[in-house]
């Protein structure tokens, strides 16, 4: 932005307020006289011949009283003596012109000397009269000097007027946003604003005469010669045409010169001249306005990249994925060559988000992406569907045992764990692969069966490829139909708790059962937790069969109580999702209060996982449990991020040792390092200790040797429906290890 003198707020004020100056001419008065003469009565006379006109008349009758009346008030013209007694003429006028007095002096004298007239010329005076005068030669001198007078002034007043307007103009186009620039016919520059220099780094006196292809990117000079050698006018003349101008690259902090290109938007429009003579315009040049639009561009260009990318990882989004699948299609049937797309999905994503938290599991997934970049090749495009979900293109296949091969970098590049948050965490894929044209040779054709294959690698264990076959589809079918139909499962009440006895292996005595949930399938039968909670977790029913759940076992309760054969205490199972919601444990209160239940009655089982996640969310939650009087046990403990440093601030009661641990007793007098280490963390915080999974004679006299009494598994009870329960609990058949 130029900067504004005091001079040109002076200059632009005067011509922004004084309209009456803007028109042209200011209003004038009476011409206001002052005539000196010591001699009374030529003053007299002068006085009378000039009354008859409309001045304003004043008199002195001397020097001295002359300057006194110039210095108190203002006179156009002063017809003026030279000779006087007191102060002559020429003092007077040297006193007029010392004090810079704005007037003008007829000398009226009765000196005739040629000396005494130039004397008075040189210094100012616009006339002289020899007296005695003749009164007409008087009055147009008078006339004539009174109107040069006021023709000077409105010529002062025009070329202020003038000064005025093109400061003002000057400092519109310098402190304009916009470069503001001239170009004579041959193309160099005349006239560059200020702008150019803040936006472009160069000096004004650089770029004046210089071609303006100097500026102009090499890409862009065709369409800048239009620009630049405009010859129209108007509403023909160019308009918003985008260029990109060289910048000099300076380190200045400024942001405009960091950038070595910057896009212009030019509006340019042709200037004329008339040639009055010759009667027709003249071409002069071009005068042209630039705006920087570099910003705007950058987040046009931001705008379309986020449209068709993944934020997270950066890759091709969907959009994108299928409008290059598109392409890759018509180019393998033009071709006839093969193409083949993967679906890609990390095994136990899930698992890392809900126990490390969506940060890292973000992290995760950028590091994943890394390493699936390092694998590709030109050409190939990687796309990120969402969660867990990659899919690739690799496109003019030769031999589909190629895309083998990369499915296999794929999965050898996560062999080696990851570090995250100072975890080893190990993730692996399962990749289906779909060829076109064999597989389909559209693209929601290649995309489902990749997909379906890569169900098919889930089912049959993960970390591994398969390649799409049509005998595939029966199994996706039915994934899905139970998907669907799981969500009419609780409406139709195929849903249904089960409960597995937990006892004190010395006495065989049921101690509390856990509940099991259960679905009877209208086509596939009974179906175990593990069989369908897993879809539930997936499809986001999880919420509403788990509020199910606990309106199912406290019902359960309310009849065991009513007949005096309760278990002392029902263990539940609570989703990680659901404990997130915050308000489980109002539901549970409100469930304990409508079916009259005791909260001793009721343990929750958690995994260790949703401690670590967010430790001070769940210490809060598990203490309002406690609070209600539910006591909590830690669920397959042993198998997740355990971190005994958390589990002493949580408000526990009992450590389940998982079935994986128990599994592997296989001998009386075998070692078995983990569920020793189990029970003696469980005895040393003071937790109870059940072992679950507990299928073998020698499992049990180990755990029970080991100190483990309390025991859940096959080889007591198996999982059965509340009224089997209600009958077991009524023999209570004691069974001794
Ligand atoms: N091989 C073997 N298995 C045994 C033995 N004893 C019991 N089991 C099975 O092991 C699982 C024990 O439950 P969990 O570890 O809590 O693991 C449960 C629990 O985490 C979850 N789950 C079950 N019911 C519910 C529920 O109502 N709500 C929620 N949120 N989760 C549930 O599903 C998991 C699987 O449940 P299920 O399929 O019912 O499988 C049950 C049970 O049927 C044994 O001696 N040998």
């Amino acid at each position: 932005m130029s900067q504004l003198t005091s001079r040109d707020h002076m200059a632009m004020n005067a011509l922004l307020n004084s309209p009456s100056a803007a028109a042209g001419g200011e209003a004038r008065g009476k011409a206001r006289l002052l005539l000196v003469d010591d001699e009374p009565r030529l003053l007299h006379s002068l006085a009378g011949l000039l009354k008859e006109f409309n001045y304003d008349l004043a008199t002195a009758a001397g020097g001295n009283e002359a300057m006194a009346q110039l210095s108190a008030s203002h006179f156009d013209l002063v017809l003026l003596d030279l000779h006087m007694p007191d102060a002559g003429g020429n003092e007077v006028m040297d006193f007029i012109a010392a004090r810079r007095i704005d007037t003008n002096v007829i000398v009226v004298s009765g000196e005739t000397s040629i000396d005494a007239a130039i004397g008075a010329l040189k210094r100012g005076a616009y006339g002289y009269l020899r007296k005695p005068y003749k009164p007409e030669e008087l009055l147009n001198t008078v006339s004539n000097a009174l109107q040069k007078r006021a023709l000077e002034a409105d010529n002062r007043a025009i070329a202020w007027r003038l000064e005025c307007s093109e400061r003002l103009y000057r400092y519109l186009v310098d402190s304009s946003p916009d470069i503001i620039y001239t170009i004579d016919p041959d193309g160099c520059f005349t006239y560059v604003n200020d702008r150019a220099q803040q936006l472009l780094g160069f000096r004004r006196e650089e770029l004046i005469g210089q071609h303006y292809s100097v500026l102009v990117h090499d890409d862009d000079l065709e369409r800048a010669r239009y620009v630049f050698n405009e010859r129209r006018t108007g509403d023909r003349a160019s308009r918003n045409v985008e260029l990109r101008l060289k910048c000099r690259h300076m380190n200045d902090s400024k942001r405009v010169f960091q950038n070595t290109l910057l896009t212009i938007s030019f509006n340019s429009t042709a200037m004329y001249s008339f040639d009055a003579q010759q009667n027709r315009k003249e071409f002069f040049g071009t005068y042209g306005i630039a705006r920087d639009i570099t910003d705007r561009k950058q987040a046009e260009m931001q705008l379309s990249h986020q449209a068709y990318h993944d934020i997270l990882t950066d890759l091709p989004n969907r959009t994108l994925f299928r409008d290059r699948l598109d392409l890759a299609i018509i180019h393998a049937q033009r071709n006839k060559a093969g193409l083949a797309v993967m679906f890609v999905d990390l095994d136990h994503f899930k698992f890392v988000n809900d126990t490390l938290g969506h940060l890292k599991g973000d992290e995760l997934l950028q590091k994943v992406t890394a390493r699936f970049k390092e694998v590709l090749r030109r050409g190939d495009t990687l796309a990120r569907l969402g969660g867990d979900e990659f899919t690739l293109l690799l496109p003019d296949l030769r031999d589909r045992q190629d895309a083998a091969l990369v499915a296999d970098k794929f999965l050898r590049c996560l062999e080696q764990p990851f570090e995250l948050d100072r975890q080893e965490v190990h993730v692996s894929a399962s990749i289906g692969i779909a060829i076109y044209p064999e597989d389909g040779e559209t693209i929601d054709d290649l995309l489902r069966h990749a997909d379906i294959a890569m169900y098919q690698v889930k089912g049959a264990g993960k970390n591994g490829h398969s390649f799409y076959h049509s005998s595939m589809q029966e199994a996706s079918y039915q994934r899905i139909a139970l998907e669907h139909s799981l969500r009419h499962a609780i409406e139709r009440g195929e849903l249904e708790m089960y409960y597995q006895p937990q006892v004190d292996a010395r006495s065989g005595a049921i101690i509390g059962a856990e509940g099991l949930m259960r679905w009877n399938h209208p086509e596939r039968g009974l179906l175990t937790a593990g069989e369908f909670l897993p879809f539930a977790e997936e499809s986001g029913l999880m919420l509403p069969i788990s509020d199910w759940m606990i309106g199912a076992v406290c019902r359960d309760l309310h009849e065991w109580n009513a007949t005096g054969c309760e278990p002392a205490r029902i263990s539940i199972n609570l989703s990680p999702q659901y404990l997130e919601r915050g308000d489980f444990v109002r539901k549970l209160d409100q469930a304990l209060q409508h079916y009259d239940i005791d909260a001793s009655q009721i343990e929750v089982e958690i995994t260790e996982n949703i401690c670590i996640r967010n430790p001070e969310h769940a210490i809060e939650q598990l203490n309002q449990l406690c609070e209600l009087g539910v006591s909590v046990a830690i669920d397959d403990f042993g198998t997740g991020y355990s971190s005994l440093a958390y589990l002493h601030r949580f408000p526990i009661s009992t450590i389940k040792i998982d079935q994986s641990f128990i599994n592997e007793i296989q001998r009386d007098n075998g070692h078995y390092p983990v569920v020793l280490a189990v029970i003696s963390i469980a005895r040393g915080l003071d937790f109870n200790v059940i072992a679950e999974g507990v299928e073998t004679e020698c499992q049990s006299r180990y755990l029970a040797q080991a100190g483990c009494s309390m025991m859940q598994g096959y080889l007591f009870h198996k999982p059965m429906t509340r009224s089997e329960l209600a009958r077991t609990m009524g023999r209570k058949v004691p069974r001794v290890a």
